[in-house]
């Protein structure tokens, strides 16, 4: 599934450029004002952060929501006290677009995160054209060096990779980048089997310094508090978000009281 997702994604990017060739893309991608501080407005702090998802549809869970205006979704996330906006711009499976991210993005103050199955330059610069801040890089879905190739190309445009990670072998490739922001995702995007527990079990072996985000599974403060005791600094939620009201839901995950420090 991870490997369908992924060639949908490119050959959409790839339909795409033939109306707007690289050079007009990366030129757009220049023009735009500077990337937001990502990784500041993500630093760890006495409570946890979030990062809010738009989110129509997924290919596990089908249909969540219609949301028909995307920007003012976002603009109740960053009223109900997110941290950043993730917009999902798969067309396919997740029913999401680039318009979708623009019109976030120009909607908030807010860090913004392309989530799409990436895996060329020319779909990073997409991102930073449309104003994205943030690039999600999978690393079950990159191979060595394309992986590295992205990741510095997502830097050299002032934006902030977040490198999402399923397993130990993964998460030793995402340390080896250097990378600065490390997800776990509890979900397996080849089976779409979960597991809340993997966070708990990989989060030991992130590096001091790096920015912990936990993806996926987080439906209830219960889920928001057992991530947070196991060291999350930011928790990565869409469907609990887009299947209630987000903005009490946000004031309910955003109340959970601050991890004791060992
Ligand atoms: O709706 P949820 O279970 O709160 O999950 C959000 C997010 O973690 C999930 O959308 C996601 C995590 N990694 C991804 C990679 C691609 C597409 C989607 C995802």
């Amino acid at each position: 599934m991870l490997t369908e997702l992924t060639a949908g994604s490119v050959e959409d990017a790839e339909r795409r450029r033939l109306s707007r060739p690289y050079a007009a893309v990366e030129a757009a991608a220049l023009a735009r004002p500077a990337a937001l501080d990502a990784l500041a407005a993500l630093a760890p702090a006495e409570r946890v952060k979030v990062i809010a998802e738009v989110k129509r549809s997924s290919p596990s869970r089908g249909q969540l929501a219609e949301i028909r205006d995307p920007a003012a979704l976002a603009s109740a996330y960053e009223q109900g006290g997110a941290s950043a906006i993730s917009v999902l711009t798969e067309e396919r499976k997740f029913g999401g677009s680039l318009a979708d991210l623009e019109a976030v993005r120009a909607a908030v103050s807010l860090p913004v995160l392309r989530k799409d199955f990436i895996a060329t330059p020319y779909q990073v610069l997409e991102a930073r054209a449309a104003g994205a801040d943030l690039v999600l890089l999978i690393v079950a879905a990159l191979e060595q060096p394309l992986l590295a190739e992205l990741h510095t190309l997502i830097l050299e445009l002032g934006m902030t990779p977040l490198v999402e990670t399923h397993s130990a072998d993964e998460l030793e490739r995402a340390i080896d980048l250097g990378a600065a922001l490390i997800g776990v995702n509890a979900r397996n995007l080849s089976t779409f089997e979960m597991d809340k527990n993997l966070f708990g079990t990989l989060s030991e072996r992130i590096p001091a310094g790096t920015i912990k985000v936990a993806e996926s599974a987080v439906l209830s403060a219960a889920d928001v508090a057992h991530y947070r005791a196991a060291g999350a600094d930011v928790v990565l939620v869409g469907e609990a978000l887009v299947t209630s009201d987000p903005i009490r839901t946000l004031s309910e995950f955003l109340a959970v009281p601050v991890r004791n420090q060992p």
